[in-house]
């Protein structure tokens, strides 16, 4: 029978932001003026530097004297216990109860944020303090459960992540976990009994970071570091299976600073530069979260960096946060100062939604899991086999020719894997961005029928104005995401040249190289890799209709509870569907096997071809896409069937993702228009064309397109003979029979990969092949399928042929199709 549990709830935060004003030091006492006071530990006054400003200036308010407001502000007297008691110590309970928290040290280069986070023996700092809690905590705790600590620390250096805890460590990935959010693969996770363990362990990473002495500081930190503690707690009572899990992050960051300052060059310049893109990036996710919480959607760049991307729970997602503004009171570093300040203030609005992490695993993602760790292991003996390569091609009589030749073949092999990595980091952003300005359109749309209404009772009053206030706002977000999205799509086909030249020359080192096994290995460890990485790219995506599943079935609980109903109520109207609801507080937290199971996902049990009421959906736009979108290669096996009528479509640049319509209906051109004609306008409209017996504007020739904010329209519309006949014919869409189905009005329908053996390429392209659009640049599988082209005998190609020994997994890749 199917199950729903009510989603565990969600608390809204804001951004708890601290303060933190360090004492002049022993050197800037000599030659600097304290010019910052704090007020009512509120409050912070920076004065004006130039003391030459008169009497009248200051009054007519023409100094730069400032002031700001904080939720705490701490003098240079305070101690770092000062600032844990009063801003830290109460989210650190939170962490053993199974929340996530946060702590970031803030600030230009020089102004503590070392000395806030870890202290000096007599003045220890955050990190120390908040361990000495956690640790308190669990002892105290008057419960027979279990708990397990655990410890990880890394930090970022010149965009590379490293492992503090490992000795040597190498470069670690980063990954998107629908559980645990972003993970770095591989990073050590150390389990400690006691806070001295910890300490130790801090002591031992913090010995492996990266320090220089600057003219700033002599002591800075080249690096931003990661110290992140993980609660887990194993209840023995009546849940006994249920692990409840909290996570507390502590960071401090590498300082911004100017080159001209700290007079750096060579590698203390490259870092400096590398040090600030990351705190660009994060600047411009705190400048575009401060904004979203005042005009509605704005993209937030989390992916320009891996700080922002590792920091991207702490800033928007499910954790309790603190950042902790570090200053200088020297009159000197007066733009550093309020630059600070600045960030800070703006942090002020941003808002993360807690909830507690109970734990649960789910199949199908243990399934990609698996499959990566596969590509992984395979990746890591081809690697062996490499280095053994190498190994034995550098113990042969010397020859410069071939030392060079291997030299020149690893940074080749070593720019792929950066080439494919940063197409995957594109395209994922791009996707988000689009997402973002889909549900920005959604609004649009929304306001413009709310000002059309409210015109007729009420011409310009209030109500309208503040309605075309807003739609100002959406516009202004939507115009600036668009920007954003061509500056993407720029840098994507940047990425695909360079990829087209280095794939040449692997190529061109193949077909002249006589030491072909080396080079075949090389080129197997490249496409593994790539493979690995689209695998990933997946599983990103998968992680977000997961997400967006949750958010659907939470607003369809809050509309139950807010329609009044009480829990009993809600039982045996589902009682009476056929349904079982689970309590949220007796059950773990709503995990995807639940969807999986809900009736939204189920209703094709009994519906083949038709979505069965998906009220939940229409009350949640965005999710809604998503609920079609989730269809797209899901492979479960409990379904029976794959219902291709509710697939989404979406366009992605080049070798990527994509989603497509599996039958005529105009929905899925028009959804594609919708959600990327903004990308669209300036490029030739052949990468994105209507089919020709369809026009242009679909909103004249489709009028019933106009209600597609109804997420069960989106749904049901498709509900054509074709599908239905579809619904029932393919009986598994990941099975090679489907691969060469033929429907009986003609279209094809394939889930198809393709590999260009002969040129060590692969493309992965595939979906239900059906309609007239056209996708993806010339150069690769795509230009072999011309628009309106037919396959040969009308048949797609032998897909199992083209893709020896590897998984059939969801499509991502550029792909050209037709009917007949
Ligand atoms: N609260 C404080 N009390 C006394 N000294 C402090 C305090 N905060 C910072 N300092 C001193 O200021 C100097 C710079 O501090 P720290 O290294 O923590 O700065 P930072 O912001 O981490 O710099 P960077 O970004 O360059 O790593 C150090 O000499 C430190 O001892």
């Amino acid at each position: 029978m199917p199950s729903i549990r009510a989603p565990a709830t969600k608390k809204t935060t804001t951004l708890t932001v601290a303060i933190k004003c360090r004492p002049l030091t022993e050197k800037e006492r000599l030659r600097s003026r304290d010019i910052v006071r704090v007020k009512e530990d509120k409050e912070v006054l920076v004065l004006d530097p130039d003391l030459t400003k008169d009497y009248l200036e200051r009054i007519q308010n023409r100094t730069k004297e400032k002031k700001y407001s904080f939720d705490h502000a701490f003098g240079p007297d305070c101690t770092n216990l000062d600032v844990y008691r009063r801003s830290i110590c109460s989210i650190i309970a939170g962490v053993v109860q199974g929340l996530n928290a946060t702590i970031f040290a803030y600030g230009s280069t020089g102004s503590g944020k070392t000395y806030t986070m870890v202290g000096t023996q007599g003045d220890p700092g955050l990190m120390v303090l908040s361990l000495h809690t956690v640790f308190d905590f669990i002892k105290k705790d008057k419960s027979t459960d279990d708990f397990e600590v655990t410890c990880s620390y890394l930090e970022v250096y010149n965009e590379v992540i490293y492992d503090l805890l490992e000795k040597s460590s190498g470069h670690l990935e980063l990954r998107e976990d629908p559980e645990q959010g972003i993970v770095v693969a591989g990073l050590r996770c150390i389990k400690v009994h006691s806070a001295d363990k910890i300490l130790e362990l801090l002591n031992l990473g913090n010995s492996r970071r990266k320090i220089e002495s600057t003219e700033a500081n002599a002591t800075s930190s080249r690096s931003h570091a990661v110290l992140e503690i993980t609660v887990k707690r194993k209840q023995r009572n009546k849940y006994r299976n249920q692990v409840i899990k909290g996570k507390l992050a502590l960071v401090d960051l590498a300082g911004s600073e100017r080159a001209s300052e700290t007079h750096s060059g060579g590698q203390k310049l490259r870092d400096g530069a590398n040090i600030n893109r990351s705190l660009l990036a994060l600047a411009n996710c705190i400048n575009a979260l401060g904004k979203q919480q005042k005009k509605g959607l704005a993209y937030v760049p989390y992916r320009n960096s891996k700080l922002t991307r590792i920091l991207k729970d702490g800033l928007s997602g499910n954790s309790q946060t603190v950042m902790i503004a570090t200053i200088s009171p020297a009159d000197n570093q007066y733009h550093h100062t309020i630059n600070t300040l600045k960030y800070a203030d703006r942090a002020k609005e941003i808002k993360t939604h807690i909830q507690k992490n109970i734990g649960t695993v789910d199949t199908h993602v243990s399934d990609y899991q698996r499959m990566i760790d596969s590509l992984q292991i395979e990746v890591c003996r081809l690697k062996k086999e490499l280095a053994e390569k190498e190994s034995h091609l550098s113990v042969k009589p010397v020859d410069k020719a071939a030392d060079d030749e291997l030299s020149w073949l690893n940074v080749l092999s070593h720019e792929t894997s950066e080439n494919v990595q940063e197409r995957i980091n594109l395209q994922k952003a791009l996707f988000e961005l689009e997402e973002t300005n889909l549900q920005n359109r959604t609004e649009l749309q929304h306001l413009d029928d709310a000002i059309a209404k409210q015109q007729v009772i009420e011409k310009d009053g209030a109500v309208v104005q503040a309605l075309r206030a807003r739609r100002q706002d959406i516009l202004d977000n939507i115009r600036d995401n668009d920007e954003t999205g061509i500056n993407y799509q720029k840098e994507i086909e940047e990425n695909e040249k360079q990829r087209c030249q280095l794939q040449n020359m692997i190529d061109e080192a193949i077909s002249n190289n006589g030491n072909k096994t080396y080079l075949h290995i090389l080129s197997q460890y490249r496409l593994l890799g790539m493979a690995n990485t689209e695998l990933q790219f997946e599983m990103a995506m998968r992680d977000q209709i997961i997400h967006n599943q949750r958010e659907a079935q939470r607003n369809l609980w809050n509309l139950l509870m807010g329609l009044g109903l009480d829990e009993k109520q809600i039982l045996e109207l589902a009682a009476k569907q056929g349904l079982t609801i689970e309590d949220s507080t007796m059950t773990p937290y709503l995990g995807q096997s639940d969807w999986k199971q809900s009736p939204n996902l189920d209703c094709r049990k009994s519906t083949p071809s038709c979505c069965s009421p998906c009220t939940g959906q229409t009350y949640s736009r965005s999710s809604c896409s998503f609920q079609q979108h989730q269809d797209f290669g899901s492979r479960s096996s409990m379904r029976g069937h794959w219902d291709l009528a509710h697939t989404f479509c979406r366009e992605e640049h080049h070798s990527s993702y994509y989603l497509l319509s599996h039958n005529h209906s105009p929905s899925a051109y028009l959804r594609l228009r919708r959600s990327s004609e903004h990308w669209i306008s300036g490029r030739p409209s052949s990468w994105f064309d209507a089919p020709d017996n369809h026009p242009r504007d679909m909103r004249k020739s489709f009028p019933e397109m106009k209600i597609q904010s109804s997420p069960c329209n989106e749904g049901c519309m498709s509900t054509s003979p074709f599908t239905a006949d579809l619904g029932q014919q393919v009986k598994d869409p990941w099975n090679n029979t489907l691969k060469q189905q033929h429907l009986k009005d003609g279209h094809h329908v394939g889930m198809s990969r393709s590999q260009d053996v002969s040129k060590g390429m692969m493309t992965h392209y595939g979906g239900t092949i059906q309609g007239l659009l056209r996708y993806g640049p010339s150069e690769q599988g795509a230009s072999m399928l011309s628009p309106n082209h037919v396959f040969q005998n009308n048949a797609p190609p032998n897909f199992s042929d083209l893709s020896p020994g590897l998984p059939s997994y969801a499509t991502t890749g550029p792909v050209s199709f037709s009917s007949p």
